[in-house]
Parts: structure tokens; C-alpha cells; sequence
């Protein structure tokens, strides 16, 4: 995946607002890498225009050499609020976007109950969206992002309404389900922590416009435990990513 001196602007009545300002950076093939910013710094305009659901003034994004005008097959979203269907139960709303796409590959079916049953969300099929909890709403989000079997994920903060408990638990299923795949995923998040527990590289934002700060490679072993963050050596790290944004 590849972003490439990416620029956007918004315009209300006589107000230009500059959202993103030729930010450039890539992804390698089953890296994880977080966009990480304070709010309004760009990260929503940014991870939209891969996803191929914005366009941008100036610039480019491309996966594979190909580029990303609108959404493509191999990439998936995730976004902060579930978004299922309330009227669907869990199962029908995770094989909506298989319907959509009239994708009848074979082993679609087995493919999703493995998934249900990997993120704990066996016997709740039948269910619908309002009788879960948010990070049971979450869990089913992921395997609806994962049914059609995308090469690369998109998150934009998708944990950030949960609780800090059920939150820490969804970050670690994540890790698990990236750990299993192989999967590119691309996360945005204000959370400095989850970004370190999480990415092989953190992509620093400024706000206004959005530009790349800096790039941030976080070496630690996987698979990472929330014990990681608490090590002097995590703590300098924080503590420098946290003054790369400050600054
Ligand atoms: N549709 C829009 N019309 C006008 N301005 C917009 C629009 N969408 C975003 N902006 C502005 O563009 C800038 C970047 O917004 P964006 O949502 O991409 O940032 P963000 O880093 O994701 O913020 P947050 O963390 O708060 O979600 C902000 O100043 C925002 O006010």
C-alpha cells in the first residue's frame, strides 16, 4: 500500500480548512501500521481516501501498483461505531457484504463460523445487534471485515468507545487475528499505547495540516502483552512519541 504526497482540503462558504498536506508513506505487505495524531490532524480524511471513500486533491494511493479511486475488493473498514444492520441478526450481517457482492465463493459459510468462533461470538448468530454489548458489536464487525477475505484492514479508531477493560481485550484479539492472517492493517488511533501494542511502525501526524511528523519503528517481541507498556524501555518510547506530537 502506498500513499503518495496525499493533499486535501475542505471548503465551507469562504473557509478552507487544509486536512492533509502531501503526507507520504507505505505499507509493506502484512505490516501493521498505526496513523496516530491529535483529533483533527487528518487521520479520518487520510484512512478514507484508502479505503477509496474520499477523494484527494493532489496525489495518490495505490495498492499493488493499482490506484485506489474507489473501494476495492481487497480492502476492508472497520469504523469507531459498529454499523450493523439492527434489523439483520449477527450471522445475516456479517454475510451482508458477500451478498452485495454476490460472492458465493465455496467454504464461505465454514469460513465465518470459524471467524465467529475465533472472536467468542459462538451461539450469539441468531442474535441481533442490540441484545450485544459494544465489544461484542465489535467483535461481529470484525469477522464481517474479514468474510470476504480482504488483503489489507482498515480501522479507524474502532475500540476508542469502548471501556478501557473490554478495550485492552480487543486489542489483543486483534493482535491474535493479525498474528493468524498475515493481514496489512492500517489503524488510526489518538492512543500512543495501543499504537505501540499494536504496530510493527507508528506513522506521527501534526495537526493542520496533516503532515508526516515522523515514522516510529517499534521492535518489540510479539506476541505483546499490555505488561510491555509498563517497561522503562516502552516508557522512554511513549514518552518520545508523546513530544513528537507535543511539539
Ligand atoms: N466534511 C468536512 N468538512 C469540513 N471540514 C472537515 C470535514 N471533515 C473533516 N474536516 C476538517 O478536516 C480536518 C481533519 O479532519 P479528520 O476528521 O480527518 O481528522 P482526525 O485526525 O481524524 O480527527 P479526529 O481524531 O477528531 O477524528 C479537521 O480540521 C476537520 O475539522
Amino acid at each position: 500500500m502506498q500513499v503518495q504526497a496525499a493533499s486535501k482540503a475542505y471548503h465551507f462558504g469562504r473557509d478552507r480548512v487544509r486536512a492533509l498536506d502531501s503526507v507520504s508513506f507505505s505499507v509493506r505487505e502484512g505490516e501493521f501500521v498505526s496513523l496516530l495524531g491529535p483529533s483533527g490532524c487528518g487521520k479520518s480524511t487520510l484512512l478514507w481516501a484508502i479505503a477509496g471513500l474520499k477523494a484527494l486533491d493532489s496525489g495518490t494511493v495505490s495498492l499493488d501498483g493499482d490506484p485506489i479511486l474507489k473501494p476495492h475488493p481487497a480492502i476492508a473498514c472497520i469504523f469507531q461505531e459498529p454499523t450493523l444492520l439492527p434489523w439483520r441478526t449477527v450471522a445475516e450481517n456479517i454475510a451482508f457484504p458477500l451478498e452485495l457482492r454476490r460472492d458465493q465463493r465455496d467454504g464461505s459459510k465454514e469460513r465465518i463460523a470459524r471467524l465467529i468462533k475465533r472472536v467468542g461470538l459462538e451461539g450469539f448468530e441468531r442474535h441481533f445487534p442490540k441484545a450485544l454489548s459494544g465489544g461484542m458489536q465489535q467483535r461481529a464487525s470484525i469477522v464481517r471485515a474479514l468474510a470476504a477475505e480482504p488483503s489489507v484492514l482498515l480501522m479507524d479508531e474502532p475500540f476508542s468507545a469502548l471501556d478501557p477493560f473490554t478495550r485492552e481485550d480487543m486489542n489483543l484479539l486483534l493482535q491474535d487475528i493479525w498474528i493468524e492472517t498475515g493481514k496489512t492493517m492500517i489503524l488510526v488511533t489518538h492512543n500512543i499505547e495501543e499504537a505501540v501494542l499494536l504496530s510493527d511502525r507508528i506513522v506521527v501526524m501534526t495537526p493542520r495540516p496533516g503532515r508526516v511528523r515522523k515514522v516510529v519503528e517499534i521492535n518489540l517481541p510479539r506476541p505483546r502483552t499490555a505488561e510491555v507498556l509498563t517497561t522503562p524501555e516502552v516508557f522512554t518510547l511513549i514518552a518520545g512519541i508523546r513530544r513528537a506530537i507535543a511539539y
